[in-house]
């Protein structure tokens, strides 16, 4: 099943969890530096100190993409690298790093796809009030100037933001995630400076840039348990709450009033001016697709209690999320059908299993991550004919690395790394990957 001529094959990382060094070089520590430096956070007290040692093993690492034959690679960009305090004087090694990185990339023929905050906000702000305070709309349309100006031309594809729902939930509500907030009346206010930020730095582009910048969300569909009432309704408070939380002022200046209603005294009241801000037009969207969320009556509480009840005879994931490749089909055409469909790109997707250990003579048989993008695959294939403007995939991820608070405990690599000598090993996902990239898709 070919896919379009053109359609743009890659795979993805984010710096806090493959560079380790996050100090190095006149660096300033991020939120993520002090999460994981506090203990009883993360599983096993891991931290990014090292993870894949990518700061310095960046050109080993491009060697395998060009084994894989990437034709892109989305990787994120350290803030605290590019300016140590969140504002004010740049730490020109922090943008030597990405100039290399960037320069040998393209050396490589492969794409950069970068973006600007995958999480890791430096503390420095955060001491500030971080994504509470308004003023951290500017102080990221500052960064993004700075590292725009640097290197656009050989960075011809941006994204602002990866997933600010999970920086709001998983930060501020469940406080799963850096900082570690619990807070209900946190959130909106999060929220909606990340989606302002997101408008000033796309302004911010349009002033000095010259190719395309979007946005990354994670999308997970959202089915009713049963026809009851009670599911149908919790259903549509779900799909308010992740989905339509950051596409409806994105794509269409206002916020979904399911979703207002949800938090009732904890929705601050924002200025009209800020929508308009935020809907600034963005030239695609980043969808990162994972599983869907089957929904039982949530008995009007709020937050959502997150629960997601087994499906017989599905498969699942080390992180317990279902494999169900149909959600993805069905979450391209809802964007295609409620938001004009705006070019698309998947920006991740993947899995964590539970490998088996690396053979001998060097080869990780991980079956069960073979099949799963291959379903996901065949779907994209469906939605393009279906009429999504689908024009490209990012695996989840190029390496093992650091799963967030999961630590290194989860393995959603093409590429196998033993943290005890950093030795890269090939799985067979990734073999079979480089195959379906040689023949757009037509080995599916
Ligand atoms: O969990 C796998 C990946 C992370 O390693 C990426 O950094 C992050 O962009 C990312 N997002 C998602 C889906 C959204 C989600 C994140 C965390 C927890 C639950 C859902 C999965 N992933």
């Amino acid at each position: 099943m070919a896919f379009p001529d053109g359609f743009l094959w890659g795979a993805a990382t984010a710096a806090y969890q493959i560079e380790g060094s996050p100090l190095a070089d006149g660096a300033g520590a991020s939120i993520w530096h002090r999460f994981c430096h506090t203990p009883g956070l993360v599983h096993g007290g891991d931290t990014g100190d090292v993870a894949c040692d990518h700061y310095r093993r960046w050109p080993e690492d491009i060697a395998l993409m060009r084994r894989l034959g990437l034709q892109s690679y989305r990787f994120s960009i350290a803030w605290g690298r590019v300016l140590p305090q969140g504002t004010g004087t740049a730490n020109s090694a922090g943008l030597d790093f990405y100039e290399r990185l960037v320069d040998q990339l393209l050396e490589a023929g492969i794409a950069p796809n970068a973006t600007l905050y995958h999480w890791d906000l430096p503390a420095a702000l955060d001491d500030r009030g971080g994504w509470l305070n308004r003023d951290s709309a500017d102080w990221f349309a500052e960064y993004a100037d700075l590292v725009f100006r640097r290197l656009d031309g050989r960075v011809k594809m941006w994204t602002t933001l990866n997933e600010p729902w999970v920086v709001m939930d998983g930060g501020y509500l469940s406080g799963a995630l850096a900082p570690g907030h619990r807070n209900l009346f946190e959130a909106p206010i999060v929220a909606h400076n990340l989606l302002r930020a997101h408008g000033k730095a796309v302004q911010a582009y349009r002033a000095s840039g010259a190719h395309r910048i979007g946005l990354v969300v994670n999308l997970e569909p959202k089915y009713p348990a049963s026809d009851a009432p009670q599911d149908r309704v919790a259903t549509r408070r779900a799909h308010a709450y992740m989905n339509r939380h950051f596409m409806d002022p994105v794509f269409r200046g206002r916020y979904d009033a399911v979703l207002v209603r949800m938090f009732g005294a904890a929705w601050p009241a924002f200025p009209a001016s800020d929508l308009d801000l935020i809907r600034t037009p963005i030239d695609f969207l980043g969808i990162n697709y994972y599983t869907r969320n089957v929904v039982r009556d949530d008995a009007g509480r709020f937050p959502l209690p997150v629960e997601r009840p087994v499906q017989r005879g599905a498969t699942y994931t080390e992180t317990g999320w279902e494999v169900f490749p149909q959600g993805l089909l069905d979450t391209l055409n809802w964007v295609r059908t409620r938001y004009g469909n705006p070019p698309v790109y998947i920006t991740e997707n993947g899995a964590a299993f539970d490998d088996p250990p690396v053979a001998q003579g060097g080869a990780v048989h991980d079956a069960l991550r073979t099949d799963y993008l291959r379903q996901h695959l065949r779907v994209l294939h469906r939605a393009i004919a279906e009429g999504c403007d689908l024009r490209g995939y990012y695996a989840w991820s190029l390496l093992d690395n650091l799963e967030w608070a999961h630590g290194y405990s989860k393995r959603f690599g093409l590429v196998h790394v033993d943290y005890r000598n950093q030795r890269r090993t090939l799985k067979d996902s990734g073999a079979w990957y480089a195959r379906v990239i040689a023949s757009n898709g037509q080995c599916l």
